[in-house]
């Protein structure tokens, strides 16, 4: 009898999970082998936990209250300047790194393939990596030295991700700088706590969350990567915004000087209700409390001047510190249930596709480390220049809003050149990344129209 079989049925026999196995005998012998081993692969140990430790009402009774923020506007121009040079210090000489999470799903978007290789519908036709790519060779022909880029993928999109980069010669970004590197998954689980089957020789199986990317940096090799460089700080955001200031100099400043081991760009809400996490203070330590968790008793809150109390909305924009992360490369941070609609295949073998939710897929956030930080730097930006997230394939957060930001951004830099509005009049204008990171060096005389 295959040994691999005998293991496979003992462990689930303990787990009561046995109906991983349901349609094994009618499998060809590669799939058999397939299922085998991924049942072995699975982490009963943290199934059972997400199982027993699903957080409940008390646990949303945390003392919240407002996190000092730094406004970049208010320091003065020489402020201004220091931090922009200490920035711009630490990528000459190689202390910065940058981390894209890019293991997601995307399933509101429903682009078909990875979320960075999505076409937002500029005039150049970019993709989300190429501009970010774009973005870090100008810092990283300025500063004159490399910037390595790790990469997250997820089991599902690895592949076609690194396809991705080596169809487009990596846009032009130096192969032996880029880190691709695999999240985990964790097993959807039906309201009675079995896992799922996607189909009779597959288990049900989704990206574990953003909040894998220290484990999952040190179990690829990345962290040693990191510091084989002497990287000092991993700037970590998500794929899928479309303004986002990879490796910003600014920020880097900013975080080197108050030097905790974390930071965070926020911004402003627009509005109370808006449905973004907001930084603040949970039992006294640094935290994101999702929107749907802040209460509303305290969502209208507002300071002495007049200002929304919990106003710092979370961008996933964030400077850790190497030495942070390798400290918590393996410390447990909690699952968040999601309650979704996943297909299934039911004990007939019948794929069945759930009208209403029926199943629990289990993430992590990246932002569950913030508390493990003694205290958080956080950097209040204006919105315009920092976020157009596309995350729906139409209205708020879609392709359409993010195109409109970028034009308007460019434009104003434009403007601030000195190129007259005449010129500019009913243009979509896009400025390419190879051209100007951040507004800076742009020629009136040299713009060709
Ligand atoms: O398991 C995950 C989940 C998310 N992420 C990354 O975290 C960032 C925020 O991820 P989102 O929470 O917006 O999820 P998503 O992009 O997968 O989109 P939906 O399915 O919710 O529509 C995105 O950059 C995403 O790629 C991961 O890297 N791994």
């Amino acid at each position: 009898m295959d040994s691999k079989w005998e293991q496979a049925t003992a462990l689930l026999a303990q787990h009561g999970q046995e109906q991983l196995l349901q349609f094994y005998p009618q499998l060809s012998a590669a799939s058999q082998a397939k299922l085998v081993d991924t049942i072995l692969n699975l982490d009963f140990n943290k199934i059972n936990n997400m199982l027993n430790n699903r957080p409940t009402a008390a646990d949303h009774m945390e003392a919240l209250d407002s996190i000092h923020a730094w406004d970049w506007d208010e320091f003065d121009v020489l402020e201004q300047e220091q931090f922009t040079q200490k920035g711009w210090e630490l990528l000459r000489k190689g202390k910065v790194g940058a981390l894209v999470v890019a293991g997601g799903q995307g399933s509101r978007l429903g682009h078909e393939g990875p979320k960075g290789t999505y076409d937002i519908g500029l005039p150049s036709h970019k993709s989300l990596f190429q501009l970010q790519a774009e973005r870090l060779i100008n810092l990283s022909k300025r500063a004159g030295t490399a910037i390595p880029w790790y990469v997250m993928t997820s089991p599902d999109n690895h592949r076609e991700t690194v396809h991705f980069f080596n169809n487009h010669d990596f846009f032009g970004y130096a192969q032996e700088d880029c880190f691709f590197f695999e999240q985990g998954v964790m097993p959807a689980l039906d309201e009675s706590g079995k896992i799922l089957m996607a189909a009779e020789d597959e288990i049900s199986l989704a990206p574990s969350g953003n909040g894998d990317c220290f484990a999952a940096l040190k179990r690829s090799g990345a962290l040693d990567d990191l510091k084989r460089r002497g990287v000092e700080w991993l700037f970590y955001y998500n794929v899928d915004n479309a303004l986002i200031k990879v490796a910003d100099p600014v920020f880097i400043g900013v975080a080197s000087h108050f030097n905790n081991p974390v930071a965070t760009k926020v911004i402003e809400k627009v509005e109370p209700e808006e449905k973004v996490g907001v930084v603040c203070l949970k039992n006294g330590h640094p935290a994101v409390v999702e929107y749907n968790e802040l209460p509303e008793s305290i969502m209208y809150d507002r300071d002495d001047q007049g200002k929304l109390k919990y106003r710092l909305a979370n961008l996933s924009i964030q400077l850790f510190r190497t030495d942070f992360i390798e400290k918590h490369a393996q410390t447990e941070i909690p699952y968040h249930v999601a309650h979704k609609k996943i297909p299934y295949v039911n004990s007939e073998g019948a794929l069945t596709a759930p009208d209403k939710p029926n199943a629990y897929k289990f993430e992590r956030h990246h932002f569950d480390f913030f508390p493990l930080a003694d205290n958080l730097t956080v950097l209040l930006m204006k919105r315009d220049a920092e976020f157009a997230p596309v995350k729906n394939k139409e209205g708020v957060d879609s392709p359409f809003t993010a195109r409109k930001m970028l034009f308007e951004l460019h434009r104003s830099w434009l403007l601030a050149a000195g190129v007259p509005p005449e010129r500019l009049a009913t243009r979509e204008i896009e400025v390419s990344p190879l051209v100007s990171y951040a507004g800076e060096g742009l020629d009136p005389l040299g713009v060709n129209f």
